[in-house]
């Protein structure tokens, strides 16, 4: 596979507060990779990095080769690199249908509605639901329109910070099968999450940043088996 998204010598932070240093990730063309890492790693400090809402202090960002550290949020977004934020930012009083439009608001009316049949094949729930308040949706349901939003643009990458928090387990296992799916589709997904039984068990690959730094990195599998994850967070 070849490489989508990667970062090298990556460091941001708030002002003179460096919080993450020196971080080296990749996420390869067509694959499902995350991030885990406990409260204040500085995970989502990582996301805004990537997303530009943070500036680079140091390092690089790279999609499909071309650097981005210099780029807005919006540029980025053009260039195919989209961020689905922690919280779900939906417009409430608006349907699920709407919500989806948003996300594909530059596209042409066709290229929309080919669009929107592609997302409501990953999300039946959301094509049952069109014409629902997206405020009146349960957890999960926004959730899913947050990510169906995000997918309406066609982004090359996908980052969605902890989209799971708050959802019951089967809720969450739906969600990482759809990523999984979006991944097999052909959009890189950069997860940081903090259930990390389940999102080891499900991605390609997978890193595990603490105060800053990538400590581990490996297969889901080979990480899952590793004694770090199993006593500091599986409580082995
Ligand atoms: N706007 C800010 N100004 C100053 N410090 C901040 C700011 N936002 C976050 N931090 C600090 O950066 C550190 C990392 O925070 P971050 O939100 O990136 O961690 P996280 O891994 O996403 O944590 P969580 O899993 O709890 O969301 C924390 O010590 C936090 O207090």
């Amino acid at each position: 596979m070849s490489i989508l998204l990667e970062t090298r010598g990556l460091a941001a932070g708030y002002g003179a507060l460096q919080i993450i240093k020196n971080i080296d990730i990749r996420v390869e063309h067509g694959s499902f990779t995350v991030v885990v890492g406990p409260n204040g790693a500085g995970k989502t400090t990582l996301m805004s990095a990537l997303a530009g809402v943070l500036p680079v202090a140091a390092g690089e960002i790279r999609l499909d080769g071309q650097v981005l550290n210099t780029l807005s949020v919006s540029q980025r977004v053009k260039s195919g690199l989209v961020l689905v934020p922690e919280g779900r930012h939906l417009f409430g009083q608006m349907t699920v249908q709407e919500n989806l439009e948003l996300g594909g608001y530059l596209m042409t009316a066709a290229q929309r509605r080919q669009t929107m049949d592609e997302v409501c094949a990953l999300f039946p729930r959301l094509a049952e639901r069109r014409d629902q308040a997206a405020g009146s949706m349960s957890g999960g349901e926004q959730q899913m329109v947050a990510v169906g939003r995000a997918l309406m643009g066609r982004p090359r990458c996908i980052l969605l910070d902890e989209p799971a928090l708050g959802l019951a387990p089967r809720m969450v296992a739906t969600l990482f099968r759809i990523l999984r799916q979006v991944a097999q589709n052909g959009t890189g997904v950069l997860l940081v999450e903090q259930n990390v039984r389940q999102a080891l068990s499900i991605c390609d690959h997978a890193y595990i940043l603490e105060q800053g730094l990538v400590v581990a990195e490996g297969s889901g599998p080979e990480l899952l088996q590793g004694e770090r994850i199993r006593k500091s967070y599986l409580g082995l």
